[in-house]
């Protein structure tokens, strides 16, 4: 026992003393000694005795100071022998250890308690001795499990201390070893049990936690389990918490059936005592009777001795008589006197003694029947509780029963669900296997024939390789020769344009304008354009190959063709204009098919748009600026109309020009000639010139130019080193709309302007024509503009016509009528042109020629002279005649 809790037994050992004795004050942390002193001479014993059983005979020597204090210790401690309490010695009270004294009163506590409260207080302490050894705090964790279980059972207030004895609690150091998983399911209060691991469930029922941990946590396992249960309706229990239901409810009833064997044997104890009291009962009324008798026997001695009396008196007489007369007989009277005397005293003493054993009768009948009845009452109220707490366990046993079946049942689908899953994992398993033999069979099949593969593919490699340089060779052959043939058609195409020039072909460029913003019918003309210059047109009313119709120039532009575009095939003619040629470049087709559009550009034209008329001078300038190391040019522009068959200078306020030059010459030698150095001294000049230009508006174009308007670009090269100069002159010509009369639907003035167009530009076929024909008239002067382009025209010029043509259906009649003019062209040769240096170079050579003629004919002659002398002289040998 540790010194803490024997001072605890102590402290409430004190505690009860003064309970029952209030006067006694003892104080509650009273020592040993204190305590020695108060309880040494027996009084307090005996008064403790007399207030648990006020019968008790020790009242008289509690309270009577006569008494010894030596007889009032061993009244108390053979009182306790008669109630089979452990009891301590009188050495132990006057010397040396408390501890028994301390545990006897105890004992006694236990002995007379009579309420639930105190019981329990009894019960801890009875504990608390249990549990000493381990060296916890007993105290504590007694009281702990005596709250703990009047929680779980209330109303049960003389079970607990049974409880405490009954129901096999844990240890405190079983507590200390496995409180902690209990402690930890009480944490589950706001978690699940379906939630703890496996292993921890394992754990606490293995290691016979269930079997040492309390009721209450028992129960608190138990009730949370079926409360879970309740709350997840129907769902399944966990079969690992299962199997801790089926545990805690197994050691529920466990500690059930121990309760009841020990009610059982609790009421045999109760039964035995019983029968101890009636025998001791029996034993005392023996006493009674016997005393009775006794009793009986005094009171007959008396009337014995009254009627030996008489008899004495009698014989008293005669002996008083005989004392009178003899002095023996006094003798023996006195004798007799004495000998009643004794029997007084003697049948007194009996008397008291009967008396005495009366009283303790009653006393004991008293006690019997308190002790019975107190038997009575704690037996009935201990089977009344014991009955309802198993009628309530075995409500609860019935509930857990089911609960447990429920479980087992679920358990029983669990595992045949579980067997039946084992068996579908194990056949699943198997296929597996198989699937894994068969895929690891195929693997290694592919392995090798990867193997194979790659085996292969290591030779088609080598061979590929091997393939790939002799390709590369190949290759580089067909490069070579590719880039040969790109030298070959660029070649091919010098040729052709030189073939071209030497013809003197007119070179015949198709531009197809866009349909415009405005136009809503877009019904196209235009059936096909080729990259080799082929044209296929279509005739709306006449589908499909009928009224098509093929055409073939040098180029075609279709409608996206840009300004940049279509003068990068007329750039290398203007380019030639500085070595000396004449070019001529003109615009044809019918009103708005936008012939102004690809020579000027549009309205306030950007960079990009610039027209024919802009880029042209624009590369003369780069050219010419690009050759200023060899060459010094003077460019000059001139620019006329001609309206109504008038000519008018577009740069001058002057309004007429008669006189129009003969071939080689200047064509309009009175228009006014004005130098250029830069492209934006052009863009001004263009600006007064088509300021100037006669615009009126027509039918089909609201800006329709009725007039031709004729740029003529002059320049004049000198070499540095060689003093040579060239000439080369640039016709830049926008037509009037090539238009029929009828569709412009004009009248008078507007008639005459349209009839003036139309037999200018009928004059200009005829010219065109008369060359392709070689004819010996070739009808210039049938027109002003003839007139005009004579020199551009006539064989010594490089010729470029821009065939416009609108794409709309409605236009499909015009747009014939110009396709066919310009195929007509397109097959003219105007002879090879050449430049200014060149028609020097060929007189020379002709005069070369013709001076070499005269030579040759000198030396024929001379020939001639010398054969006919060798005819003259037979006998010169045949080699001399050569
Ligand atoms: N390639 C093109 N891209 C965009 N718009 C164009 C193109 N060609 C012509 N146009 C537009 O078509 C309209 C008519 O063009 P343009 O005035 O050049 O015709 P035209 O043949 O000169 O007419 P006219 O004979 O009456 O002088 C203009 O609004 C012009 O901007």
């Amino acid at each position: 026992m540790s010194p803490q809790s024997y001072a605890k037994q102590r402290e409430i050992v004190i505690q009860w003393l003064n309970t029952v004795l209030p006067d006694l004050r003892l104080p509650t942390e009273a020592s040993d000694e204190e305590l020695r002193a108060c309880l040494l001479d027996g009084t307090v014993l005996c008064r403790i005795l007399n207030r648990l059983s006020p019968s008790s005979p020790n009242e008289e020597s509690s309270e009577n100071s006569s008494v010894s204090q030596s007889e009032n210790v061993k009244r108390f401690l053979a009182t306790m022998d008669e109630l089979g309490i452990p009891r301590f010695e009188v050495s132990d009270l006057e010397k040396g250890s408390m501890k028994t004294v301390v545990y006897c009163l105890l004992s006694l506590k236990l002995h007379f308690i009579s309420s639930g409260e105190e019981l329990s207080t009894l019960s801890t302490i009875t504990k608390a001795e249990s549990i000493d050894d381990d060296g916890s705090s007993p105290g504590s964790l007694q009281q702990f499990f005596g709250e703990e279980m009047r929680n779980a059972f209330p109303g049960l207030k003389l079970q607990c201390a049974m409880h405490n004895q009954v129901i096999s609690e844990p240890s405190p150091a079983v507590l200390k070893h496995v409180g902690h998983k209990f402690h930890e399911v009480f944490q589950l209060k706001q978690a699940c049990y379906a939630d703890l691991p496996v292993t921890k469930i394992l754990e606490m029922m293995e290691s016979n936690s269930l079997e040492s941990a309390p009721t209450q946590a028992i129960l608190h396992v138990v009730y949370g389990i079926l409360d879970e249960t309740a709350e997840t309706m129907n769902s399944e229990i966990p079969h690992h918490v299962a199997c801790l239901f089926r545990k805690a409810v197994q050691e529920m009833g466990r500690r059930l059936s121990t309760q009841a064997d020990h009610l059982r044997t609790q009421n045999n104890l109760y039964r035995a005592r019983e029968e101890k009291y009636r025998s001791k009962i029996k034993e005392l009324e023996a006493l009674v009777s016997v005393s009775r008798k006794e009793t009986k026997h005094v009171t007959v001695q008396p009337q014995q001795i009254r009627s030996r009396r008489k008899k004495n008196v009698s014989w008293f007489s005669a002996s008083t008589l005989l004392k009178c007369f003899h002095p023996t007989s006094q003798t023996a009277n006195s004798k007799l006197e004495e000998e009643q005397k004794v029997e007084k005293q003697e049948m007194m003493k009996l008397v008291k003694e009967n008396e005495k054993n009366i009283l303790e009768l009653a006393a004991m009948r008293q006690e019997l029947d308190i002790v019975g009845m107190v038997h009575k009452f704690c037996s009935l109220e201990m089977e009344a509780e014991a009955k309802a707490a198993i009628a309530i366990l075995q409500l609860k046993i019935k509930e857990l029963e089911c609960l447990l079946a429920d479980s087992n049942n679920k358990v029983k689908e669990l595992e045949e669900s579980f067997e039946s899953k084992c068996q579908s994992w194990t056949m699943k398993e198997k296929i597996y296997q198989s699937f894994i033999d068969f895929q690891f069979e195929a693997m290694q099949k592919l392995r090798s024939s990867s193997e194979a593969i790659k085996q292969e593919v290591l030779e088609t490699q080598k061979r590929y390789s091997f393939e790939f340089n002799h390709l590369e060779s190949k290759l580089k052959a067909v490069t070579d020769a590719a880039g040969n043939y790109h030298e070959v058609l660029k070649e091919n195409h010098k040729l052709f344009s030189e073939l071209q020039d030497l013809k003197g072909n007119i070179r015949v460029y198709c531009r197809i304008r866009p349909f415009l913003p405005g136009q809503t019918e877009k019904l196209s003309t235009i059936e096909n354009i080729s990259e080799n210059g082929q044209l296929v047109i279509a005739n709306p009313s006449k589908p499909g190959k009928d009224g098509q119709r093929s055409f073939k120039f040098n180029k075609v532009f279709g409608p996206d063709a840009t300004q940049g575009e279509v003068f990068a095939d007329i750039q290398p003619f203007v380019k030639s204009v500085v070595d000396g040629y004449n070019v001529c470049i003109f615009a044809y087709g019918q009103t708005g098919s936008g012939k102004t559009y690809t020579m000027t550009g549009p309205t306030g034209a950007t960079e990009e748009e610039w027209g024919v008329n802009y880029l042209a001078l624009n590369h003369l300038f780069k050219v010419s600026q690009d050759r200023k190391s060899n060459m010094v040019y003077e460019v000059a522009v001139q620019m006329v109309e001609i309206y109504n068959e008038q000519v008018r200078d577009l740069l001058s306020s002057d309004v007429g020009i008669t006189t129009i030059s003969q071939p080689n010459g200047l064509a309009v030698p009175e228009a006014c000639m004005h130098p250029v150095i830069s492209t934006s001294d052009v863009l001004d000049l263009m600006d007064i010139g088509f300021k100037n230009r006669a615009v009126s508006a027509t039918a089909l174009n609201a800006r329709s130019s009725r007039s031709h308007s004729i740029v003529t670009v002059h320049v004049r090269g000198k070499n540095v080193k060689t003093g040579t100069v060239l000439y080369g002159n640039l016709h830049l010509i926008d037509l009037a709309g090539s238009e029929r009369v009828d569709r412009s639907e004009v009248t008078g003035h507007r008639l005459r302007e349209a009839q003036h167009i139309n037999k200018s530009l009928s004059s200009l076929g005829d010219v065109i024509f008369a060359l392709a024909k070689k004819s010996p008239h070739v009808p210039y002067r049938n027109s002003k503009l003839t007139q005009v382009l004579q020199s551009a025209l006539g064989g010594q010029a490089k010729t470029i016509m821009l065939v416009q043509l609108n794409p709309d259906a409605t236009s499909f009649s015009e747009s014939m009528s110009t396709l066919k003019f310009a195929e007509r062209v397109s097959g003219v040769e105007l002879g090879a042109a050449q430049s200014s240096k060149e028609e020097k170079d060929v007189r020379e050579l002709l005069e070369q020629m013709a001076s070499l003629k005269d030579k040759i004919a000198e030396k024929d002659e001379e020939i001639r002279r010398l054969k006919s002398l060798r005819d003259l002289k037979p006998r010169i040998p045949q080699q001399h005649q050569l």
